[in-house]
């Protein structure tokens, strides 16, 4: 069996990274109407009000053929393709008068629920997060399928759907280790594994398709249910489906600005007193934004729609405890709850399906008649730079029923950030660097919804939805001891401002014996005097001994000079630290470039110094990655 678990040491999540191209099932199991849309809810059901009933999890009184979906999932698509799984199934019923399938969808994290040898066909589908780790809630059952040879797996039937993003090196680990274990205790795989790349949904569809067509012909037994549904896990602390209304107490500028080039970045700190919300060094915010309102009244002139249309709240949208009407006017449902940035293939769909002009026609067909896949460069250069209200606007001849347009729109998604501050230092007040986002496409500005959310339109006082996201694969070592080797350049360096208040404050209350090694941190930017973020705290922590500062400006001067270029000068000191002192790298930020050139970096550094060859440099590595949590990295790709 291959490495895997190597999460201890590997990374998680910071940065939702932003989609632009999303599809969403076939219309042939989605019926489009607002209404479909809202009562039957067709998107991800995140209503977990223990007051109404969730149709994913019902008791099943009367013996039937019992078909069990998990799903683990950080971002939610997986949940949303276990459940369109669960209502096909189900739809399979009315067509059959047999004894009826009963399909259950279970989130992995409550595996111990699940007896296995009661359980004659599983189907699975779980995304990669991190650089290669399960999605938290997602890490314990992977361990358990690890460790376990699981009693009944030999007779049991099964698929797994893998989801990932082929930019990442570890392109749907999890999935794919998911699917080894199983054919190990001898599972019978009846629907080849799949990897899905970048939601593909012709990919998803098509295992969609197969396990239907597979389950219409498969003898499963008949039996009665024996799980307890009510015994399911009911989240009733704060999380992503039921977000704290945290308090913005402090915004401020992380960087100067003289031209519209430089860098913007603020510096955010929420108040989360009553909360209970705890994290440690490395785990993230989760914050839902809401859309900025000048796009949504592009978008609504481009629906052509007042906006004060009169919608039910989609049973899905998080819950703040707060009761909020049933109804809402439309420009606020599109405010708070939908994506007005990326585009489903299936709004293009429906506009082929509606338009009659030739022209646009024509247009249409072209971008879809090679599918929606990946492969279809065509269709997906045109989304890359398009918004939903641009779209309604290149099809406007004949108008798209509001509502089918609305049903036909992604939920919109919190996005993630790395917690900037320690809770041992104040456990009410979580802190957050970001990046304000705003670009050009098509002649017009655009801005990324949460950044500028905090920056442009919420004043400190006003109230946020927020929730921690833990990162498994991205926290301080146990041992004081040991020393850290900290890369994090641009707002990389957020999670590492948490680890060193956190060892400050410890150094600050030493025990008796009690010893530290050294935190040596590589920090770089573009120029020294303009976003050289938290320069102040890291040169006083620098000169107090507490960290070994070592900045890399690239702009300053007349050659580039990146992080890595430091720790190939730095290579004597650094092969001690690792070959003596037992050090712990991290890196954070954007994988595709940095992250790479750090990692080439290091290997060099081992080969050179540890006299190895670029095999022997390269295995060393790795085995600080996966066997020893020495090498931990959080990163995203742009
Ligand atoms: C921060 C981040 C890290 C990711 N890491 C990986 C990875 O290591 N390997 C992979 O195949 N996909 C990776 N992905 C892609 C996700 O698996 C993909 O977006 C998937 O569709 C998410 O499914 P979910 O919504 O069910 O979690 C990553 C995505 C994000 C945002």
């Amino acid at each position: 069996m291959f490495l895997y678990f190597g999460f201890a040491m590997v990374a998680v999540v910071v940065f939702y990274v932003y989609r632009v191209i999303t599809t969403s099932s076939g219309s042939d199991f989605h019926d489009n109407s607002i209404d479909a849309f809202i009562v039957e809810d067709t998107g991800l059901d995140k209503n977990i009000s223990k007051s109404r009933t969730n149709r994913y999890q019902q008791d099943y009184l009367t013996e039937g053929r019992q078909v069990l979906i998990l799903y683990g999932t950080e971002y939610g698509c997986s949940e949303e393709i276990a459940k369109l799984l669960y209502d096909r199934l189900k739809r399979l019923n009315s067509d059959n008068e047999d004894i009826p399938l009963q399909p259950r969808v279970i989130n992995v994290r409550d595996y111990a629920l699940i007896d296995f040898q009661r359980e004659h066909v599983t189907f699975v589908v779980i995304s990669t997060s991190g650089d290669g780790v399960p999605p938290s809630d997602a890490v314990d059952f992977c361990s358990y399928v690890k460790d376990t040879d699981i009693p009944g797996m030999s007779r049991c039937k099964f698929s797994v759907l893998a989801l990932g993003d082929s930019n990442y090196p570890q392109f749907c680990k999890v999935g794919r280790f998911i699917h080894e274990r199983f054919i190990e205790m001898g599972g019978e795989c009846v629907v080849p594994q799949t990897d899905v790349d970048m939601e593909d949904w012709t990919v998803i569809n098509k295992w969609l398709d197969s396990v239907v067509h597979c389950l219409t012909t498969m003898y499963i037994p008949s039996q009665l249910d024996y799980i307890q549904h009510g015994s399911i896990t009911v989240e009733d602390h704060y999380s992503r489906k039921t977000p704290f209304l945290a308090t913005l107490k402090v915004k401020l500028p992380l960087t100067k600005m003289s031209t519209g080039d430089d860098k913007e970045t603020i510096h955010c700190e929420f108040d989360i007193t009553g909360s209970g919300l705890a994290w440690q060094p490395g785990d993230a915010l989760g914050i839902y934004p809401e859309n900025n309102p000048s796009e949504v009244e592009a978008l609504l002139d481009a629906m052509k729609c007042s906006g004060e249309e009169v919608v039910p709240v989609p049973s899905w949208v998080y819950q703040t405890g707060i009761k909020s009407p049933d109804v809402q006017p439309l420009s606020v449902i599109l405010r708070r709850f939908f994506d007005l940035k990326s585009v489903k293939v299936d709004l293009l769909e429906a506009l082929l399906g509606h338009n009659k002009n030739e022209v646009e026609l024509k247009k249409l067909d072209l971008l879809l008649q090679d599918g929606v896949s990946k492969s279809n460069t065509q269709l997906h250069q045109y989304l890359e730079h398009r918004e939903v209200a641009d779209v309604l606007q290149d099809f406007s001849s004949h108008q798209l029923p509001w509502k089918q347009i609305l049903a036909n729109l992604k939920c919109l998604q919190p996005r993630y950030y790395s917690i900037a501050s320690s809770s041992k230092t104040d456990s009410n007040m979580v802190s957050i660097a970001a990046a304000v986002i705003r670009y050009t496409t098509l002649g017009k500005p655009r801005t990324g919804v949460t950044t500028t959310f905090l920056q442009d339109r919420c004043i400190v006082g006003d109230t946020c939805p927020v929730f921690v996201s833990h990162n498994i694969g991205f926290h301080l070592p146990a041992d004081t001891r040991w020393p850290l080797i900290l890369i994090g350049p641009g707002t990389g360096l957020a999670p590492f401002m948490a680890f060193i208040q956190e060892r400050a404050m410890e150094m600050s209350q030493m025990r008796p014996g009690q010893q530290f090694g050294e935190i040596r941190l590589y920090f770089g930017c573009q120029h020294r005097e303009k976003d050289f973020l938290y320069r102040h705290q890291l040169e006083s922590w620098d000169q107090a001994g507490i960290i070994s500062l070592r900045t890399a400006f690239s702009r300053d001067q007349a050659h580039k000079v990146y992080v890595q270029h430091l720790i190939h000068e730095d290579a004597v000191h650094i092969w001690r630290m690792l070959d003596q002192e037992n050090a712990h790298i991290y890196v954070c930020g954007d994988a595709k470039h940095m992250a790479r050139d750090v990692h080439v970096t290091l290997t060099k550094v081992i080969k050179g110094q540890g006299h190895m060859s670029q095999k022997e440099a390269e295995l060393y590595l790795q085995n600080l990655e996966q066997n020893c949590a020495r090498y931990q990295k959080d990163v995203w790709v742009i």
